[in-house]
């Protein structure tokens, strides 16, 4: 009988990943394996990985060990490494509290975009599956010189350079459709602006303080959602708003619908952003090791 590796699946407002547990880092995950398990149609399906370790047992972890038991190892569904994910990092927390890794509350998390502070919500229902929000402190925005010009078709907008320990590129748009087919990376000038690739939303005005997005994420295509991105979004927004908490003195909140849901994103005058949502375990199961064994090149 073949070996069988652990999996579960999860998702934050649609944006769905492919949990891999493994506490002492002893899973071969080369991008030819992560790409072969987050296949819609020939794996299991995942616009990324969540590859679960303890810090001490990464090479990239072991200096956050002490502040952070556990690190976020994520992969971008083409197998590609990502610094940071939003909402992985929320579903990364509900599967802790789901195995008994962690309880409702605070809880830190290391990422390779530094270590970020989680709160599961208490609710009455919370069996660890995926009732109730997950909040994440996912640290400071910064806005890189260079915007960029984003087009689709025959329409072009300037794009505003954000980084959220990713790179994001945000575009204010009349019509969410005018973003077209986003399963390839829209084209943007100068070409050169993003040698290592970037995440593209396209933003359009629901109400006061409230936006909705469609993106292309680097290493996935289009999401159903994206936590950085949604980040990226409202700090954008509210520069655009006047409302900078830094200028104000006074925290502001966005609503920001995502095709797969609303996350609420909260920016304080220090620059601290905190992200809140639905974190969701939808299934377990097994992995034949011998099928996975055939992408390990
Ligand atoms: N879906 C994520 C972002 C994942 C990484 C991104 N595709 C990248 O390459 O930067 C999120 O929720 O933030």
């Amino acid at each position: 009988m073949s070996t069988r590796i652990a999996f579960l699946k999860g998702h934050g407002t649609e944006n769905d990943f492919v949990i891999v547990p493994d506490p002492e880092n002893v899973i071969d995950l080369p991008p030819t394996a992560v790409a072969a398990l987050c296949d819609r149609r020939a794996g299991i399906g995942g616009d990324g990985l969540l590859h679960v370790v303890r810090s001490a047992a990464h090479p990239e972890a072991k200096d956050m060990a002490a502040e952070a038991e556990w690190f976020m190892d994520y992969r971008n569904g083409d197998g590609s490494i990502a610094e940071m994910c939003g909402n992985g990092v929320r579903v990364f927390a509900r599967y802790l509290q789901r195995a008994g890794y962690a309880a409702e509350g605070d809880l830190a998390i290391a990422t390779r975009g530094g270590v970020k502070t989680v709160h599961i919500a208490k609710t009455a229902l919370n069996g660890g599956s995926g009732a109730g929000d997950v909040t994440v402190g996912m640290g400071k925005a910064l806005f890189p010189e260079g915007d960029v010009t984003v087009t689709v078709g025959e329409r072009s907008w300037p794009a505003r350079n954000v980084n959220m320990g990713n790179p994001h590129a945000v575009a204010f748009v009349d019509d969410l459709a005018h973003a077209g087919d986003l399963y390839s990376a829209p084209p943007f000038s100068p070409a050169s602006a993003y040698p290592d690739g970037v995440n593209v939303e396209f933003v359009v005005d629901r109400g006061p303080r409230h936006v909705a997005l469609r993106v292309h994420e680097r290493g996935a295509g289009e999401t159903r959602s994206c936590g950085t991105g949604a980040c990226a979004v409202a700090v954008a927004t509210a520069r655009r708003d006047g409302a900078d908490p830094a200028v104000t003195g006074a925290p502001v909140t966005y609503t920001v619908d995502v095709p797969g849901g609303t996350l609420v994103i909260t920016e304080r005058p220090d620059g601290e952003i905190e992200m809140t949502g639905p974190a969701v375990i939808v299934a377990e199961g097994e992995i034949d090791a011998e099928w996975l064994e055939t992408f390990v090149r």
